[in-house]
């Protein structure tokens, strides 16, 4: 499965950029004190060009939806700015956001609590719409037209989110994002809540509308597996900081901080065969003995005498331990 299309990846360097974000910090706090906590998203800038898909991937609580928030208008920047179209819009008043909404939209993780459950499908379309000024019928017109665009029957506007499976709620969240036509797409997680195989369909959806459409995506995302079927470039945060940024294939298949190997060693292979000799070249590389589950459970036992071990094998997150454990710039390993 191809997804990145010589459009989107010939999307003209020079063209003004959708996004751009510079020096980003973010605190959290009480909105009535100035927030003094650790920077949770601690000097990012990156920009999205238009046509272009930017993933965004690091271990959780790294800061991704942080990010997706602030460009969002759901949550205050601390410092930094964002600008969308050329215009700056962190702190913009309510009034001026809503005229932004219809441009600048998002599809969430959830597929069971994105959508009103009280209200149609139709109507769940439409309200962006009705928003904007369209006429009722018009809106539920267009909103048949996005259903059939995401695979959908047009008579689904008439039933409820609890009438679909999670897979068909996420198409009709990637239609309720699209309806309005936006230039910019915040995806946040949108696949994660997803069974393999509708992953991929879910995916191939966002790519051919993408393209069809000429949208921009931030995509965000932990399983790096699942940014390079879409992205072309990418950015790798630990902590609230970008670690590694470029494009997709350069940094998958070259990547240069031992943060970015240890992601990469931790998002599955679909190659059973693949996945089961990356294990044991992970588990050889190990000395004294000790396994990659032992690692696991334990922690790397070499943590004390490892310049790396603060930051990545005394993790306190057990996914990342083996993947930890098994990079090739451990001196030990
Ligand atoms: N409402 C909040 N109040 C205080 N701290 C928060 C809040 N939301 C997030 N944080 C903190 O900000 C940091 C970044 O969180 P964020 O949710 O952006 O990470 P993430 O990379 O999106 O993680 P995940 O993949 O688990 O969603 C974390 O340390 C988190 O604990």
């Amino acid at each position: 499965m191809t997804l990145l299309s010589p459009q989107s990846l010939a999307a003209d360097a020079a063209a003004q950029p959708v996004l751009e974000v510079e020096n980003l910090v973010i605190r959290y706090g009480r909105p009535t004190r100035r927030p003094t906590g650790p920077a949770a998203v601690d000097g990012v800038s990156f920009t999205i060009r238009p046509g272009e898909t930017l993933g965004l991937v690091g271990e959780s609580g790294s800061g991704k939806t942080t990010i997706g928030k602030a460009i969002l208008g759901l949550q205050a920047v601390t410092s930094g700015s964002i600008r969308f179209e050329g215009q700056q819009i962190d702190g913009l008043k309510p009034k001026a956001r809503r005229v932004l909404a219809t441009k600048l939209r998002a599809v969430f993780q959830d597929p069971y609590s994105s959508l009103n459950p009280r209200l149609s499908i139709g109507d769940s379309l439409a309200e962006p719409l009705l928003v904007s000024g369209v006429r009722r019928e018009e809106a539920l017109l267009r909103a048949e037209d996005m259903l059939e665009q995401v695979g959908l029957p047009r008579d689904a506007v008439t039933r409820l989110p609890r009438q679909f499976s999670g897979g068909q709620r996420q198409r009709i969240a990637v239609a309720r994002a699209l309806i309005t036509r936006p230039s910019l797409v915040v995806c946040d997680e949108p696949v994660s809540a997803l069974d393999l195989s509708t992953q991929a369909q879910v995916l191939n959806l966002l790519a051919d509308l993408r393209d069809e459409l000429g949208l921009s995506y931030l995509f965000i995302a932990h399983d790096m597996a699942v940014v390079r079927m879409l992205a072309q470039r990418v950015i790798v945060l630990y902590r609230g900081q970008v670690m590694e940024e470029g494009s997709t294939a350069a940094v998958m298949d070259d990547a240069r901080h031992p943060f970015t190997q240890a992601l990469l060693a931790a998002s599955p292979v679909p190659d059973p065969i693949a996945q089961a000799e990356r294990r044991r070249l992970r588990e050889s590389r190990l000395v004294d003995g000790a396994s990659a589950s032992s690692i696991s459970a334990t922690g790397c036992p070499f943590a004390a005498r490892c310049p790396m071990a603060t930051e990545l094998c005394r993790t306190e997150r057990p996914a990342l331990r083996p993947a930890a454990a098994s990079l090739a710039a451990c001196h030990y390993a």
